[in-house]
């Protein structure tokens, strides 16, 4: 359904110095200086299945809401193809998107449930909004399927002339999601959908979001902190670090035989039950290196990494096949897999 190619976002950014007195400055030194440009998506490619479910975790930073607005075709690439159903949507402008089939077949369901509102739209006009705009529908003809889908997302009928303010956390998430399912997509873009709701709410809608994709049979790609929930709702993970995929591959891989020191660190932190055993806190020392004009050379990792080594400085590893669906970008991932197979 979606294959992504060489995905890059480049943004360019301000050294302080004029492009005239940085190619002067080239010329002086012999060797051109590249504007400094902050490398938010890097070269990132992957796949979803049909109705395949595909969580998306890193840190603060990692380029994860770029990946988003870059699927979703709210951003330009600098690099890279986004195939659709067979069809190259990153080579569409993102206006012209807009009135494309594929415009309704890719939403997105955003983090905050309130933000994403209207506040002087109600339920009804927020669900009805998609089928008016996208279906060309009327306001009668859109009633029926507005009710359908706030059966299905479980929003009570009643409700539906109420404005957002007028609405619970939950239930806002209700008119955000059927708002979302309204065009039919077949990729539903998930954006830490959850993570300003309650605890209590969060596991009724992220229940609500694994039954509707077995029922409709839609993909998610799902951005999460949270890697339980990860874990609960996707077949595979991505772990991306610094504008790069550090490791890819099904859930049990990435979390049962993690080989990238980053992921390790990730999974160390997950908060265990009393019942489960205990695992070893893996500490990253220090903060991420600049996306400023990264070293081509240098792990991103590198700095924060418990195994860097002189190796780690002198050429960024790729990523590379460790099974069938599993890759790791580490010179050092087969022995980080084995100490994680260890540990259990
Ligand atoms: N419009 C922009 N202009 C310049 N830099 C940007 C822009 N948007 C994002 N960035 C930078 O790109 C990098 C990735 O940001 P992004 O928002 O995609 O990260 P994220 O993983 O989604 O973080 P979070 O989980 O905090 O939302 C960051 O260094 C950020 O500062």
């Amino acid at each position: 359904m979606l294959d992504i190619q060489g995905l890059s976002k480049l943004y360019p950014v301000s050294d302080g110095e004029s492009a005239p007195m940085r190619a002067l400055r080239g010329w002086a030194r012999h060797q051109p200086r590249p504007a400094p440009k902050l490398h938010a998506v890097d070269d990132v490619s992957f796949t979803i299945g049909t109705g395949e479910s595909v969580g998306l975790v890193g840190e603060s930073g990692c380029g994860k809401s770029t990946l988003v607005s870059l699927i979703t075709r709210l951003i330009e690439p600098s690099a890279g193809t986004i195939l659709f159903e067979g069809k190259d949507i990153a080579a569409i402008n993102t206006r012209a998107f807009a009135r494309t089939p594929e415009r309704g077949a890719i939403q997105v369901v955003f983090q905050d449930p309130h933000d994403s509102l209207n506040p002087r739209h109600s339920a009804f006009d927020a669900i009805a909004e998609p089928l008016r705009r996208l279906k060309k529908r009327s306001t009668a003809e859109c009633r029926p399927r507005v009710a359908e889908l706030a059966r299905d997302v479980g929003f009570p009928e009643e409700l539906l002339d109420r404005l957002p303010h007028q609405l619970s956390g939950g239930q806002k998430a209700r008119v955000n999601i059927a708002r979302a399912l309204a065009p039919e997509p077949r990729l539903l873009v998930l954006d830490e959908p959850t993570s300003a709701l309650d605890v209590s709410v969060q596991a009724v809608i992220l229940k609500l979001l694994d039954d509707l994709r077995t029922r409709l049979g839609i993909s998610y790609l799902f951005v999460s902190h949270d890697l339980n929930v990860v874990r609960l709702l996707c077949d595979r993970v991505i772990v991306m670090y610094l504008g790069r995929i550090v490791e890819t591959g099904t859930a049990e891989q990435v979390f049962e035989q993690a080989a990238h020191p980053y992921t390790r660190a990730l999974i160390s932190a997950i908060p265990r039950t009393i019942e489960e055993s205990p695992v070893e806190r893996i500490h990253l020392p220090g903060d991420p290196r600049s996306p400023v004009n990264p070293d081509p050379n240098v792990c991103r990792f590198y700095g924060r990494c418990p195994r860097g080594v002189d190796l780690c400085q002198e050429s960024e590893p790729r990523l590379l096949s460790m099974a069938p669906e599993h890759s790791a970008a580490c010179h050092f991932a087969e022995e980080v897999q084995e100490s994680a197979l260890a540990q259990g």
